[in-house]
């Protein structure tokens, strides 16, 4: 991710996705009968989703807001735009971390958001068992909404592999969605959240196209997000970026200009997965054990039986 400012600029799909996504599932949220709940943002970026669509939706006299991100620099841009906000602060986190969580937010949290965050980590199940154990013991419910799929990751794959680029790029598999060549995001994703010990899964898979309105619309929110960047000396970038608007408009025929032959338009076909799910309280997730080891055994009996 580069430059927290530029991509304040530069995220308007991001905040696109995430007002509307809030609209349809912030009812779900289970809020405490006290009203004092704690909320992570998961991969909280420049911070103004998570200021201007999750914090307006907390309860009057909620307890904390937490902001987290892998970088730094994100959660320094993200504090001197916003923490003079009540009851709002901001951690360095990285929720693919095989380390220890830091143990002040270890079952600290009523609810986690993730908004355009997960697609950048390969190692899910890592991150969805930490999303699992920063929720309360007693309970809580998580909002998780990433890109599945997006033509972004075609046109990284692609530039990969010209001589020119190859050299910055050998790690591309690590940028592109771990979901993006699935069969099934869904089911995947399900399984995921169940092995992790989930309940109340409500997965969907959202078709979505996105219309960037011009070359520079497109190359600033290129700019904003593409990891390869920060490697390539800067008196390369306008070259990178017009390999990759090529590969748009020739290779993914993504590209269309209207009559009069000047106005460029991006068309971005993507799928966004948007998944709700619970963490049960403690004696719940024992009982739910007990009943799955229970029907597991139940059903070896019955194999048994029909061998014999
Ligand atoms: C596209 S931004 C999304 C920001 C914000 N949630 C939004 O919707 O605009 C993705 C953010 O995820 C962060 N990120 C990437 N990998 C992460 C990880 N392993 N743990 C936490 N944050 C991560 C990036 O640093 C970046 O700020
Ligand atoms: C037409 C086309 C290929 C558009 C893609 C533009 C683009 C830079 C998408 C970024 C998707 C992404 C990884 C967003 C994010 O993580 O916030």
């Amino acid at each position: 991710m580069n430059q927290a400012c530029l991509y304040q600029r530069a995220n308007e799909v991001q905040r696109y996705d995430a007002e509307e996504i809030l609209q349809e599932y912030a009812e779900k949220f289970e809020w405490r009968h006290d009203g004092l709940d704690c909320l992570l943002d998961v991969g909280t970026g420049s911070g103004d989703v998570l200021m201007d669509f999750i914090y307006p939706i907390m309860p009057k006299q909620f307890q904390s807001v937490v902001g987290s991100d892998v970088s730094r620099k994100m959660m320094q841009f993200a504090e001197k735009c916003y923490s003079r906000e009540k009851q709002c602060s901001f951690r360095v986190l990285d929720i693919a971390t095989k380390d220890k969580l830091p143990e002040d937010m270890v079952g600290g949290f009523d609810h986690v958001t993730s908004f355009y965050c997960l697609h950048w980590i390969q190692n899910q199940r890592q991150a969805l068992q930490n999303i699992y154990d920063l929720l309360r013991p007693e309970g809580g419910d998580c909002l998780l909404v990433f890109l599945a799929t997006n033509p972004v990751f075609d046109v990284y794959k692609l530039l990969s592999k010209s001589t020119q680029w190859s050299p910055y790029m050998k790690d591309v598999h690590r940028f592109i969605s771990p979901l993006h060549y699935s069969s099934d995001p869904k089911m995947e994703y399900t399984k995921m959240l169940k092995e992790t010990g989930f309940t109340d899964i409500q997965v969907d898979l959202k078709e979505k196209v996105y219309i960037y309105e011009g070359l520079e619309t497109l190359k600033d929110n290129v700019k904003a997000v593409c990891p390869f960047l920060d490697r390539i000396p800067l008196s390369r970038h306008n070259a990178f970026l017009d390999d990759f608007v090529n590969i748009v408009s020739h290779d993914l025929d993504l590209r269309h200009i209207e009559a009069n032959g000047e106005i460029q338009k991006f068309i971005s076909p993507y799928k966004l997965l948007v998944a709700y799910a619970k963490k049960p309280a403690l004696i719940e997730n024992l009982l739910n054990n007990l009943i799955i080891s229970v029907e597991a055994e139940a059903g070896e009996a019955e194999e048994k039986k029909n061998i014999n």
